[in-house]
């Protein structure tokens, strides 16, 4: 297995580093940084700090912050972006955006796993313009076209 460097800076004494669940894990657990509990009524958003600063090796790399299923499908806490885009240049504290799209509060505890932190490739592009795209079978269909919605 390829790995990444990354280093992270642990940005208060409470911050807990970046870790992966099991050996075969895709993401790495982030946790909430709370002096106390953090209570969300239905569709409140939050923007959660982690404590937490990373170095991206360089911009082929990029973090991607996802929600946790388990939180989402038990209680609606979501992450309000959809998916945070950690760009490689970026020193500040991860942060999640979160949001309770369940029916009831939900209560973030101190130091609780809210997030998962992924290290992906990724490219820049070369945007060209142009006059015109290479054809192909689909061309311009989509949402559904293809008859499966
Ligand atoms: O869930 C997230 C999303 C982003 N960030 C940080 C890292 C990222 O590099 C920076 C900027 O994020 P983004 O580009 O999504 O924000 P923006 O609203 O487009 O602001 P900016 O003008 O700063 O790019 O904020 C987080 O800590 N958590």
């Amino acid at each position: 297995m390829e790995t990444k460097t990354v280093k992270y800076k642990l940005l208060d004494p409470r911050a807990k580093a970046p870790a992966y669940a099991t050996a075969g894990a895709a993401a790495a657990d982030l946790c909430a940084l709370l002096d106390e509990p953090l209570t969300l009524a239905p569709m409140q958003r939050a923007l959660v700090p982690t404590g937490l600063a990373i170095e991206l090796p360089g911009p082929e790399c990029v973090a991607l912050v996802y929600a946790r299923s388990g939180l989402s499908i038990k209680h609606g806490l979501t992450m309000a972006n959809g998916v945070g885009v950690i760009d490689s240049d970026y020193r500040g504290e991860l942060r999640v955006p979160m949001v309770n799209l369940g029916t009831e509060p939900y209560t973030i505890a101190p130091g609780e796993r809210i997030a998962q932190l992924c290290i992906a490739p990724v490219w820049q592009a070369a945007f060209v313009q142009a006059d015109a795209l290479n054809d192909t079978d689909r061309g311009a269909g989509g949402f559904g076209s293809t008859g499966r919605l």
